[in-house]
C-alpha cells in the first residue's frame, strides 16, 4: 500500500446538497406542487489530516445538516462524498459500518448523547463493545487510557452522568468519540451548553486531541472568537451555501462578503480606530422559501439589481474564496 499523501483530504464534499420535504397543505401542494428545503445546497470543502476547517453561520444556516451528511447521517441528494478520495456517498453494509468508525460526531448536549442509567466507564466502552473491538480487559485498559487522555481521573469512571459537570461530560463524550481511533471528527457546537471558561478547555482539549492524532477535525459553531483561535480554515455557510472561506487569520483580517463582515463586526474589538459594518438587517429569513439570486441580499447593505437575478459566482484569489457580487 501507497503511504497516504498528506495534501489528499481525509474527507471531502463535492457539491453537496441535502433538501427536505416541507410539509404544506393539501390546496398550497396543488397550486405550488412539493416544496422542499434546501438546507444544504452545493457545498464543496475538505478536511485534511491534523487540519481544523471552522464551518459558521447564523441558526438554521445548515451547518449540523452538512456536518451530518459528511457522516451518512442525513441523505445527500445530489453531489458527492469522498474519503480518502474513494468516492462513498453511497455506502452501505460493511463498508458503511467502517466508515462509522472511522468518522465521529460530538455534539452540543452531553446530556443527550449519554446514556444516564450507565456508568461512565460503560458509557465510553460502548463502541469498543459495539464493535466487539478486544477482550474486556483489553477494554478496561483502554477505557482508563481514554479517561486520562480527556483530562478524567479513574475516580470519574464510576460515577453516573448526573453525577459529573457539563464539562466533563463533554469530555466523556469526546473520549467515546475517539475510543475508535477516528480520522475524521465532526464537533457540532460543543461547548454551546457549557460556561466560557469550561468550553475553552473543551476547545483546547480538541486542539490537543487533532494534534496528537493528526485528527480531521470540522468544527461548527456560530462564534467566530472561538474558531478563529482554533482553526486552520474558515467557511462562512448562510442558508445554504458557502458563501467565503479562507485561512481562518485572512478571513479575520480581511473579510470580502458582506454577510462575514456583519458576523465580525458583531464581535467586541479591542482596537478603538476599527470601523464597524453597520448590522444585517432583519431576521435570517426561512429557509424553504430563500430569496433569488444572492439569499443575504435581502439583508446586505451593498445589494444591487443584479443580486436578485443571479446568484454570485465563487470568486478564487489564491486560498480565499468569496461569493458576492460586490466583492472586488
Ligand atoms: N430533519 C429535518 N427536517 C426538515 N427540516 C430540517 C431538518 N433538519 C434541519 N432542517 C432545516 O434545515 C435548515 C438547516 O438546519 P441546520 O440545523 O442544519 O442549521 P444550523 O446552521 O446547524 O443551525 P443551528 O445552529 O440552529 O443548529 C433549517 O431551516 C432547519 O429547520
Amino acid at each position: 500500500m501507497n503511504a497516504p499523501d498528506a495534501a489528499e483530504p481525509v474527507i471531502a464534499a463535492d457539491n453537496l446538497s441535502v433538501r427536505f420535504p416541507v410539509h404544506t397543505g393539501l390546496r398550497e401542494r396543488l397550486r405550488t406542487g412539493r416544496r422542499q428545503l434546501h438546507a444544504v445546497d452545493g457545498v464543496s470543502l475538505a478536511v485534511r489530516a491534523s487540519e481544523t476547517v471552522a464551518l459558521i453561520g447564523e441558526s438554521g444556516s445548515g451547518k449540523s445538516t452538512f456536518g451530518k451528511a459528511l457522516l451518512h447521517l442525513e441523505t445527500a441528494h445530489a453531489g458527492a462524498i469522498r474519503f480518502h478520495g474513494d468516492d462513498v456517498t453511497a455506502a452501505t453494509g460493511d463498508r458503511l459500518r467502517e466508515l462509522r468508525r472511522r468518522r465521529q460526531l460530538v455534539f452540543q448536549n452531553p446530556y443527550a448523547a449519554i446514556n444516564r442509567r450507565r456508568l461512565i466507564r460503560d458509557v465510553i466502552a460502548e463502541p469498543l463493545r459495539y464493535h466487539q473491538l478486544g477482550r474486556a480487559d483489553d477494554r478496561r485498559a483502554r477505557v482508563h487510557d481514554l479517561a486520562g487522555l480527556v483530562g478524567l481521573s479513574p475516580e470519574h469512571l464510576d460515577r453516573y452522568p448526573h453525577e459529573l459537570s457539563g464539562g466533563q461530560l463533554q469530555r466523556v463524550v469526546i473520549a467515546r468519540a475517539l475510543a475508535l481511533e477516528p480520522e475524521f471528527l465532526v464537533a457540532d457546537e460543543p461547548t454551546a451548553s457549557l460556561d466560557v471558561s469550561v468550553g475553552a478547555q473543551i476547545v483546547n482539549l480538541f486542539a490537543d486531541m487533532r494534534d496528537r492524532f493528526g485528527l480531521a477535525l470540522l468544527y461548527i459553531s456560530h462564534d467566530l472568537p472561538t474558531v478563529a483561535h482554533l482553526a486552520d480554515r474558515i467557511a462562512v455557510m448562510y442558508l445554504g451555501r458557502i458563501v467565503e472561506s479562507a485561512p481562518a487569520a485572512e478571513l479575520v483580517e480581511n473579510p470580502r462578503h458582506p454577510y462575514t463582515q456583519v458576523l465580525l463586526a458583531s464581535v467586541p474589538r479591542r482596537d478603538p480606530g476599527h470601523r464597524r459594518t453597520a448590522p444585517a438587517r432583519g431576521e435570517v429569513p426561512d429557509a424553504a422559501d430563500r430569496p433569488s439570486g444572492c439569499h443575504f441580499r435581502t439583508r446586505c447593505p451593498l445589494a444591487m439589481p443584479v443580486c436578485a437575478e443571479q446568484v454570485p459566482a465563487a470568486q478564487v484569489h489564491g486560498e480565499h474564496m468569496v461569493a458576492c457580487h460586490a466583492a472586488t
